[in-house]
């Protein structure tokens, strides 16, 4: 047994998880008129209600406890204060600088990397202005119109996640396309409608040497000089954002429109620096601003709030009772604004890349279950979907719901339908229907008693499935900037609790070397050897045959 699991505060967690194992919410709602105050909490623009999951005030006390026996508060203040807590890339992890403010000074091996930061805000800022100004032109003399960001991972999925969160506030004029999958459909369907005179490119990779990146922005480049003929011209239609100038410069781009970043930022962290120069071009630099102010309030909030009032430690220790105290293998995230619909997405790669290990910081392998499945659509559409399994499937699914008070489209009655779905889901989780509510349901329709009961079973809804609410005033920068936040610190303390590397991703190296092993064997007459399973031998020779 791991020392975690042999610890006071995991054992009391285990003890206690039989004492409340047969407590139903419906039950503790009806004894505590009170629960929702005792169980929510309001800080940097978010409410977050906690009060429909299976816990009590010991439960709650208990998981701090944990909390606190792992150390959270030391680790938090370390990646804070810039020590190289990523220890198999022997990297500090600070994000949290990128969105820094206050200014505060953030030192990293004797040096404050502010300075540097502002500066790239600032390259970003002027350049930003230009574009959206359209005093920076393409080569025949017109402004921009569109901007296509060539990504993958981190370099896509916040940039997009955003963009697409805050699109009442993009430039009208300029629309803003990303193109992340190597599959050559996602780069013609987007330049098929784009004009390259007047498109620009940022070309948004970490390392510069990301195959499907790299492949992408060689494919897009050939495109514009097929019309722009000049490679001079490339200067005006090609940026880039990275932290390898080297290739950069190997690429074609001169490092005057590069856009730097830090071995200390990590990829499904980095929409804050440099790489979020395409949310910047959309919504403009004030907004960006705001953005990283949001992250900013929510970083202080993490930073000093005590535990019993610090909404990324709760929400992370309530995920942590659900994983490994009751099982739970998935956790669902249901925003109820169709702008948020690319951020279960996003939190996927957040939470699954960080936190899906099963080695501890030492490397020894885990007897406790670490980061759940992340999953999610959109409210209302998961309803008419999903929700089926999350109110009467045999697996337990802890949800996210997440609502703006007010829309940025008021058309009709619809964000007061929106909402009454957003405030009866939970309810309906948390309370369910039981056999005699079923049963008196149905008598009224003056069904007989004979053809009521064989449905009663498959009309009854358990109940007792926790959610969380979170709801805010409206989707703006500052309140989505606090929410990335919220998700990041919360994926954060559960590594920590779990005592494993958030900050690594090993897992998605193999894929990629046997990818590179197998694509001069694509290339090769039907009757060449191949050296790997049968399977795989089997799925390329049918390949070879039929392509
Ligand atoms: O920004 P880069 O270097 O092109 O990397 C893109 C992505 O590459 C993937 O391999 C990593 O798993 C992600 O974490 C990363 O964001």
């Amino acid at each position: 047994m791991s020392a975690l699991t042999r610890s006071p505060a995991w054992e009391a967690l285990a003890r206690h998880r039989q004492d409340v194992s047969t407590l139903h919410m419906r039950d503790l709602f009806a004894a505590d008129a009170d629960r929702f105050n005792r169980f929510s909490l309001e800080a940097c623009g978010l409410l977050f209600d906690y009060s429909k999951n299976r816990i009590t005030g010991e439960t709650r006390t208990l998981l701090l406890d944990l909390a606190r026996q792992q150390d959270v508060e030391g680790w938090r203040d370390r990646m804070f204060a810039g020590e190289r807590i990523n220890i198999t890339e022997d990297r500090a992890v600070l994000h949290t600088a990128l969105r820094n403010r206050s200014n505060r000074p953030v030192m990293v091996d004797g040096q404050d990397v502010m300075p540097e930061v502002n500066a790239v805000l600032h390259r970003m800022e002027r350049f930003v202005r230009q574009v959206r100004d359209g005093a920076w032109t393409g080569y025949t003399g017109h402004p921009i119109t569109d901007i296509v960001n060539i990504g993958i991972g981190g370099s896509d999925l916040g940039p997009v996640m955003v963009t697409e969160a805050l699109t009442p506030y993009l430039h009208p004029q300029i629309g803003v396309h990303f193109v992340s999958n190597v599959d050559g459909t996602h780069i013609s369907e987007t330049l098929e409608w784009l004009d390259p005179e007047t498109t620009l490119f940022v070309i948004a990779s970490k390392t510069f040497t990301t195959q499907e990146t790299l492949t992408n922005a060689h494919t897009a480049r050939r495109w514009f000089l097929e019309s722009a003929g000049d490679p001079a011209h490339v200067a005006k239609h090609f940026v880039a954002v990275s932290t390898n100038e080297a290739e950069v410069r190997k690429f074609g781009i001169d490092p005057t429109n590069m856009f730097g970043f830090w071995d200390w930022v990590g990829g499904r962290y980095s929409l804050w620096s440099a790489i979020g120069l395409s949310i910047a071009l959309g919504i403009g630099m004030d907004r960006f601003y705001e953005l990283l102010a949001g992250a900013h309030d929510m970083d202080e909030h993490f930073r000093t709030a005590p535990l019993e009032r610090n909404m990324p430690v709760l929400m992370a220790m309530l995920g942590v009772w659900y994983v490994n105290f009751w099982g739970a293998k998935s956790h669902a995230v249901l925003p109820y604004d169709q702008y948020l619909h690319r951020f279960p997405a996003y939190l996927q790669q957040l939470d699954m890349e960080s936190n899906g290990k099963t080695v501890d910081r030492q490397g020894v392998r885990v007897d406790y279950a670490t980061g759940p499945v992340v999953f999610g659509e959109p409210g209302t559409n998961g309803q008419h979907a999903f929700y089926q399994l999350i109110h009467q499937g045999t697996e337990l699914v802890p949800a996210d719901f997440l609502a703006p008070a007010e829309t940025h489209n008021p058309v009709g009655d619809h964000h007061r339908i929106l909402l009454s779905n957003f405030f009866a889901q939970p309810e309906a989780l948390m309370r369910g229907k039981t056999a005699d509510e079923v049963r008196a349901e149905m008598a009224k329709s003056g069904k007989p008693a004979e053809a009521i009961e064989p449905l009663v079973p498959h009309r009854v809804f358990e109940g007792n499935k926790p959610s969380n609410s979170i709801l805010f005033k409206k989707l703006d920068p500052h309140t989505l900037g606090a929410l990335i936040a919220l998700y990041e610190h919360k994926v954060f303390v559960q590594g920590i609790v779990w005592s494993i590397n958030s900050f690594d991703q090993w897992g998605v190296e193999l894929g990629k070397q046997l990818a590179g092993k197998i694509l001069p064997e694509l290339q090769t007459g039907p009757t060449a050897a191949l050296g790997h399973d049968s399977s795989t031998n089997g799925l390329i020779g049918w390949y070879r045959k039929h392509r």
